[in-house]
């Protein structure tokens, strides 16, 4: 299939400031295992600032694609660049760059969460003085302050990852890398998580967020990538994705009054392109315009029937997702 062409340029360019130096930016990256194609000419920048949802079913492609933008995968083909740096030439400047929480991490059970922290600090080589300043940061960016000196025994799993997500934050990454995040955390942690990846964004950071949740890609990323079978199918705001169904909305009216001579009136109204009765008393329309054709569907039915109740329900990332891949995302 040939990906919808809907990608404007991930960075804006300004007259004053030139092109932004993208704080993430991968191009042509492909991975094969033996016949198996995991990964496909897979492109895309991060602005600082921006937060960019990678989507797609187990299996699509995701982690290995992560894998390869740290440092952690060699890739058959194509480039990353951090903050303008090149992974392959430079690793270690560029990696410097890259703040990554993959699914599981080594914690240490017996030490505390401050404990935790301070190994890390010092794992990323950070000067002594400094560490326990960015630690309290961090602890009250993943609101876990009050904790800090219980052991990591005692946490939930939703706090120890937002424990990995502090000690991937204490050396002052350039984009943050999350590999589903939220997958098996209590709701507290969940909203934790969310809440503090937000606050990043907004502080300048840029976000990479891969997802099977469709509701957290929608909260939280300003575009996103549909990934399946190891390609990117497409690209886009979450407005521009949606486009990509059609602008069809359904209508649901229920109706009191001559119902069937309703119908025929709905019928003939411009933007109406399907309607048929749903039950004794109500109506459901495919129109172009949703909302917008409201009182024009009222004024129709005037004389025949009243609009006792509408609904109008728009399409969504999971009606994009199941038109473009043809399944679930939880398939
Ligand atoms: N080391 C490996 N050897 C062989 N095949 C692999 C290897 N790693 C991944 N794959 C395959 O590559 C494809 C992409 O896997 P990947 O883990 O990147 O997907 P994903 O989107 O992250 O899914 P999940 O959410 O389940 O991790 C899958 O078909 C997977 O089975």
């Amino acid at each position: 299939m040939t990906p919808p062409s809907i990608s404007p340029p991930a960075i804006t360019e300004t007259a004053i400031t030139g092109p932004a130096i993208a704080a993430l930016a991968c191009e042509g990256l492909s991975k094969r295992y033996g016949e198996l194609v995991a990964v496909e000419d897979v492109g895309f920048a991060i602005a600082p600032g921006q937060a960019y949802g990678l989507l797609g079913p187990n299996g699509a492609g995701k982690t290995t694609t992560i894998s390869m933008l740290v440092g952690l995968l060699r890739p058959d083909a194509g480039t990353v660049t951090v903050g303008g740096v090149d992974l392959a030439e430079d690793p270690m400047r560029a990696k410097a760059g890259i703040g990554y929480v993959p699914q599981e991490i080594a914690l240490y059970p017996e030490l505390t969460g401050r404990e935790n922290l301070r190994f890390f600090g010092r794992l990323f080589g950070l000067p002594r003085r400094e560490v326990a300043g960015r630690i309290e940061e961090v602890l009250d960016l993943v609101g876990l302050t009050g904790r800090a000196d219980s052991r990591l025994s005692t946490y939930s799993g939703g706090m120890r990852r937002r424990i990995n997500i502090g000690a991937a934050l204490l050396h002052r990454p350039q984009v943050l890398i999350l590999d589903e995040p939220t997958v098996g955390v209590d709701p507290q942690s969940r909203k934790a998580i969310l809440d503090g990846v937000e606050r990043l964004v907004e502080e300048g950071m840029a976000l990479l967020y891969t997802s099977h949740y469709m509701e957290e890609v929608e909260r939280v990323c300003d575009r996103v990538a549909i990934i399946d079978h190891g390609r990117i199918i497409a690209d886009g705001t979450r407005q521009e994705l949606i486009s990509l169904v059609g602008s069809a909305d359904k209508v649901e009216l229920s109706l009191d009054g001559d119902v069937d001579t309703a119908l025929a009136k709905l019928r003939v109204v411009e933007g109406v392109i399907e309607a048929a009765r749903t039950g004794a008393t109500s109506i459901r329309l495919i129109t172009e315009g949703g909302r917008y054709l409201l009182p024009s569907l009222i004024t129709a039915v005037d004389g025949c029937a009243t609009v006792t109740a509408t609904q109008v329900v728009e399409p969504d990332l999971e009606a994009t997702f199941l038109h473009l891949t043809g399944s679930t995302l939880r398939d």
